[in-house]
């Protein structure tokens, strides 16, 4: 292959992806040769006929292998796209995906509104790669935020993630076991935890199963878990007139609910996501609805 041009690599790599029996084998080879060439949109169509040097054409046929053993694209780009932010990934982190910028958008109003009215501070409970809470604070420049997570190698990757993006001076990555080292209180605390049921996991493609870390992933044995932690610790968490919100499975908009309800509090926006499913509910205290 030594020698092919840009465009005889992208028609070879369509091929071995397809062979290797990879769903989306085009688009997959056109974002892995970009994200490795650093090349833009347009680069396939008008800059086709240029000639691949070796170590360009070494670090395709790298990443090839490793898609076609099912490892995912972002992963081996070892960076994703999340909002506005570019975020990179570690083994230890979920990689964050489009639905999860649902809850992100959902919280901006609420969150400008805090700020104009004095001030938003934010917990994001299982942060991995930070990408919520960053997201947040790069959307709602007043606020500053928490992001928690058991994982110590998590919090390395979204603290490195808060620099890249130019909002370490406003956040602060705590390890911690939902909010058993949290200390004070959030204007706004949210989570997209692990909800899959725990005899799911297994079943999952081999894409997430195989390599996103299963402390992302198992929410035990009825997927609700962490919901049932997080709603037994929010109330000490949350200053007057503060929201909680969550990223939620397909199928627990009602079950968080009725969990959420049991500690005292009241269910006000339920959105769906693009495919239809209830995907993001937010909370505030009874008392307060
Ligand atoms: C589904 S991932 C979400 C990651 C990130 N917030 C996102 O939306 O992309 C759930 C996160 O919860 C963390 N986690 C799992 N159990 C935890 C616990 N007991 N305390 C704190 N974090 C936990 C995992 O390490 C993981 O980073």
């Amino acid at each position: 292959m030594s020698g092919a041009t840009l465009a005889e690599a992208l028609a070879a790599a369509r091929r071995r992806l397809s062979e290797a029996g990879i769903a989306d084998a085009a688009q997959d080879a056109r974002l892995l040769i970009a994200g490795l060439l650093k090349l833009s949109s347009t680069a396939f169509v008008i800059d086709g006929a240029r000639p691949l040097d070796p170590s360009q054409q070494a670090l395709i046929d790298g990443a090839l292998a490793r898609r076609a053993v099912r490892e995912p694209v972002h992963r081996i780009l070892g960076r994703r796209a999340f909002s506005r932010l570019d975020l990179v990934l570690s083994p230890e982190t979920l990689q964050p995906r489009p639905d999860t910028e649902i809850l992100v958008d959902t919280l901006v109003p609420y969150a400008q509104k805090m700020v104009a009215g004095g001030g938003c501070r934010i917990l994001d409970l299982g942060t991995g790669t930070g990408a919520i809470c960053l997201a947040l604070l790069d959307l709602v420049p007043g606020a500053t935020g928490v992001g928690a997570d058991y994982s110590a190698g998590a919090l390395e990757t979204a603290r490195r993630n808060a620099d890249i993006n130019g909002v370490a001076d406003r956040f602060e990555a705590v390890e911690s076991d939902w909010f058993a080292a949290v200390t004070g209180a959030f204007d706004i605390i949210v989570s997209n935890p692990p909800y899959i049921v725990r005899s799911v996991v297994g079943t999952l493609d081999e894409d997430v199963r195989l390599y996103d870390p299963i402390l992302a992933l198992d929410g035990g044995e009825d997927g609700l878990d962490a919901y049932r932690a997080i709603a037994a610790g929010a109330d000490d968490h949350l200053r007057e007139n503060g929201l909680v919100a969550y990223e939620i499975g397909y199928d627990q908009k009602e079950t968080v609910t009725a969990i959420m309800r049991e500690n005292g509090f009241a269910r006000i926006e339920a959105v769906q996501d693009l495919g239809g499913n209830d995907r993001v509910l937010v909370f505030s205290r009874e008392t307060s609805v």
